[in-house]
């Protein structure tokens, strides 16, 4: 593996709240704020998030926000494959965030969601992905990240066996096999968004909770190997991680 980052000589903003209500406004308003401006200066932004346990108060809380949505495509940093609707992160997203105003956001799926039509035969949603991530003319990217209990972010696994080819990827999305992986049992294959794809995001925010993942994000902030905290891999990037802790 060639990917390299030095947690210690990373920029990172650290921001924390005293309950969920707070931590859920605060992060929103930053996220609108980083839309609003892309918005302003390029006509258009991309608001990528992740899945998972942690962040639908803050997804909820977005549409309350000023803010013309019709302007803002909403995909994935990650999905997981799967026929429950529980495990699709494109669900959360569309049940906590795609309310009032926040409708008129266009969702790009990254896999076919339980429940939808299927894809065309023969298409590959992954290098579709890819390809609009990349595209000339794709507006700036606000992306937003989770951290599993084990130290994984988006669907990088910790020693996973295609971590260290998904780490060093030229594509900006890349299919990972989560199956040897512990506390990804239930859905083992997986798309994600790489280093190269975020490295030249506008913004970049990772949404934290609880006592036990602020130790170990002050972890992964001690040198150490992105294949065990591969969470790690988010220093790396031309613009600083603000992370948004409440207990
Ligand atoms: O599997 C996933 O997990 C991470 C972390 O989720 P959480 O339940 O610990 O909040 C999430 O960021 C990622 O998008 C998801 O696919």
């Amino acid at each position: 593996m060639s990917f390299r980052v030095d947690p210690a000589a990373s920029d990172y903003r650290w921001t924390e709240f005293r309950d969920v209500e707070a931590w859920a406004e605060g992060a929103s308003d930053a996220i609108v704020a980083a839309l609003a401006h892309a918005v302003q200066e390029r006509g258009g932004a991309r608001l990528l998030l992740s899945g998972g346990g942690t962040p639908a108060p803050v997804y909820r809380a977005l549409p309350d926000a000023v803010l013309d949505w019709s302007k803002v495509r909403v995909g994935l940093v990650d999905e997981r494959a799967s026929d429950a609707a529980e495990a699709s992160n494109a669900l959360l997203v569309r049940e906590t965030l795609l309310r009032d105003g926040a409708r008129a956001a266009v969702l790009e799926p990254l896999h076919p969601v339980p429940g939808d039509p299927p894809p065309q035969p023969g298409a590959d949603l992954v290098a579709e992905a890819d390809a609009r991530h990349r595209a000339a003319d794709a507006p700036p990217l606000v992306a937003v990240f989770g951290m599993g209990d084990d130290g994984h972010t988006a669907s990088l696994f910790p020693h996973g066996p295609d971590l260290a080819d998904a780490l060093d990827a030229e594509a900006h999305f890349v299919r990972t096999d989560a199956s040897a992986i512990a506390g990804a049992r239930g859905w083992p294959r997986r798309i994600t968004l790489t280093p190269a794809g975020w490295r030249h995001a506008a913004a970049r925010i990772l949404l934290l909770r609880g006592d036990g993942k602020r130790r170990l994000f002050g972890r992964a902030l001690e040198s150490g190997d992105v294949a065990e905290l591969p969470v790690r891999a988010l220093f790396a990037g031309d613009t600083p991680l603000h992370v948004y802790w409440c207990p």
